[in-house]
């Protein structure tokens, strides 16, 4: 469960260029709920990310997680709690190395444990039933260097790696936006069968109306730092993305395409 209570942030304050990143933002996410955030630039949905991994700090207002208020809990401690998968598919891995060796190095961050445990028969086995979950066939490529793996393919990887200790939540920050269309497709598919199987509460911005109309429990639109909008339940079913781009303040050319 997330809440996020009253959320203030202000950059510059005072000063003529003063920003107001978050205004008051109020928002709930329901333990095994899958929001997908959207909002026009500057909305504010990096800056309620990075306040929810701890990255920002907040002038005012609350962040907790499954009722613990973490406001003020430095990020490495809130990092165990939290997953996070970023835009670029090349930062989550180690390139030279090898899909089941990045797994081991996914498995020893999160379990704090020695690297001398190495990749035993029985980790092996745990780490081709997870991939097995992505649906993409890594389960059987353990041995292949993570280079050699398509962009889609990697940041699947980057995802099931980042959620092996069994985050409270899980947070996509824009994590298809650098693949091609099709590719994002197969990514969206493959975190949509990783976060049903493991139950994972879970919280992705994406400036991919299609995405935000296919996938998730719930849509919530930022703008201006605050919550302008919330679609979930029979509504969420029957939204379309002509319907979510009308509730946009700001239009892009992109989306007047679309609509
Ligand atoms: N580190 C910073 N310093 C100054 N201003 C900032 C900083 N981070 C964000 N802002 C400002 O806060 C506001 C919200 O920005 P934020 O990046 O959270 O929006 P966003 O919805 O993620 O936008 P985008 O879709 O472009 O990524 C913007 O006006 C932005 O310029």
């Amino acid at each position: 469960m997330l809440e996020i209570r009253s959320a203030r942030k202000v950059f510059y304050k005072g000063q003529a260029d003063e920003k107001v990143a978050l205004d008051g933002l109020s928002l709930k996410l329901a333990t095994g709920e899958f929001g997908v955030v959207i909002g026009s630039n500057g909305a504010g949905k990096s800056s309620m990310l990075n306040a929810i991994s701890g990255a920002l700090v907040l002038d005012s207002g609350q962040i907790l997680i499954n009722g613990d208020d973490v406001t003020g809990m430095p990020v490495h401690k809130r990092a165990i709690r939290l997953a996070r998968v970023f835009q670029d598919p090349m930062k989550g891995t180690a390139a030279s190395m090898t899909v089941a060796e990045n797994m081991l190095l996914a498995d020893l961050r999160s379990k704090k444990r020695t690297l001398r445990q190495g990749l035993n028969a029985s980790r092996l086995a745990a780490y081709k039933e997870r991939l097995a979950l992505l649906g993409l066939g890594l389960e059987n490529r353990l041995d292949t260097r993570v280079e050699l793996l398509s962009g889609g393919q990697r940041q699947s990887l980057s995802l099931i790696m980042a959620v092996g200790g069994s985050p409270d939540l899980l947070l996509l920050d824009e994590h298809t936006a650098a693949l091609d269309p099709r590719t994002a497709d197969i990514v969206m598919q493959a975190t949509v069968r990783a976060v049903d199987a493991l139950k994972l509460t879970t919280l992705m911005v994406t400036h991919n109306m299609q995405h935000a109309v296919d996938f998730g429990h719930s849509v919530i639109m930022l703008d201006a730092g605050k919550l302008r909008l919330e679609i979930s339940g029979e509504e969420k079913a029957k939204v379309t993305v002509v319907d979510l781009i009308g509730h946009f303040s700001v239009k892009t050319d992109r989306m007047l395409l679309a609509s």
